[in-house]
C-alpha cells in the first residue's frame, strides 16, 4: 500500500509514518518473509511470472463465478441488453441486420461489466456454449483482462503493439487468428470494456 501512495512523481516524504528512503529496509521489510509468497524468481521475470501464474491459478478460480443472471438487470442496462440482444438474433436467423457501434457509458460500479457478462451468458444460454465464439469480449489493458478474463483487443485481433503499421498476418500468427474465428458462423460480436 505505501509503495502504491507513492505513484510518479509523488513526495516520499509525505508517506505517513514512513521515513523518506527507508522503504524496503525497515526491521518490518528485511524481516518478512517474501519467499512465502512465492516471490523466488529473479527481478527481470517477476511481471512475466506473476502474469503466468495469474492466467493459472487465478483464472480458472474467476471462470468459475462468471454467471449473472439477465433477470436482475436494471431499467438502462435491459434497454442496452434488449438492443443488443435483437441484433443478436436476427444475425443467427440470416435476417439482414446492420452494424452496432454502441458505446455504453457510465461512472465506475454503475453496472457495465455486468451487462456485458449478463449479454455473454445470455448468448452462450442461446449458442449453447460451443457455438459462443460469435461473441468476443477482448479487454483494451491487461488490468481489464485480468477484471473480466479475457485476452486483450490486441492479442485477439492480432494487432502489432509497439508499432503504428499494420501488416498483413502470415504464418503461424495467421493460422491462430483463422482458428479463433473458425466457430464464428458468419458475424462476430466484439465487446470492449473501456479500461
Ligand atoms: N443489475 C444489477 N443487479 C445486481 N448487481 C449489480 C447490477 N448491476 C451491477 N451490479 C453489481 O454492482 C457492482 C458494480 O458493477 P460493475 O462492476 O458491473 O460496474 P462497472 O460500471 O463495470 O464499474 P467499473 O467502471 O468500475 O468497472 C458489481 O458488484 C455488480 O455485480
Amino acid at each position: 500500500m505505501a509503495l502504491a501512495w507513492m505513484g510518479p512523481n509523488a513526495d516520499a516524504n509525505l508517506l505517513q509514518g514512513i521515513e523518506a528512503g527507508q522503504l524496503g529496509r525497515r526491521a518490518l521489510d528485511v524481516g518478512h518473509d517474501w519467499e512465502a509468497y512465492g516471490l523466488t524468481l529473479p527481478a527481470d521475470q517477476v511481471i512475466t511470472g506473476y502474469m503466468i501464474r495469474l492466467k493459472q491459478q487465478e483464472f480458472p478460480q474467476r471462470v468459475q463465478h462468471n454467471f449473472t443472471n439477465p433477470d436482475l438487470l436494471n431499467t438502462d442496462q435491459r434497454k442496452v441488453f434488449e438492443l443488443v440482444l435483437r441484433h443478436f438474433e436476427r444475425s443467427r436467423h440470416n435476417l439482414p441486420v446492420e452494424q452496432i457501434l454502441l458505446i455504453v457509458q457510465g461512472s465506475a460500479g454503475t453496472g457495465k461489466s455486468f451487462l456485458m457478462k449478463a449479454l455473454e451468458c445470455e448468448r452462450n444460454r442461446a449458442d449453447n456454449v460451443e457455438y459462443s465464439p460469435t461473441c468476443m469480449r477482448p479487454a483494451p489493458t491487461i488490468v481489464a483482462t485480468c477484471n473480466i478474463r479475457r485476452r486483450t483487443v490486441h492479442s485477439a485481433l492480432r494487432l502489432p503493439i509497439r508499432s503504428t503499421q499494420l501488416q498483413p498476418l502470415n504464418g503461424k500468427s495467421f493460422r491462430s487468428f483463422q482458428r479463433s474465428f473458425s466457430n464464428t458462423p458468419g458475424r462476430c460480436h466484439l465487446v470492449v470494456p473501456g479500461r
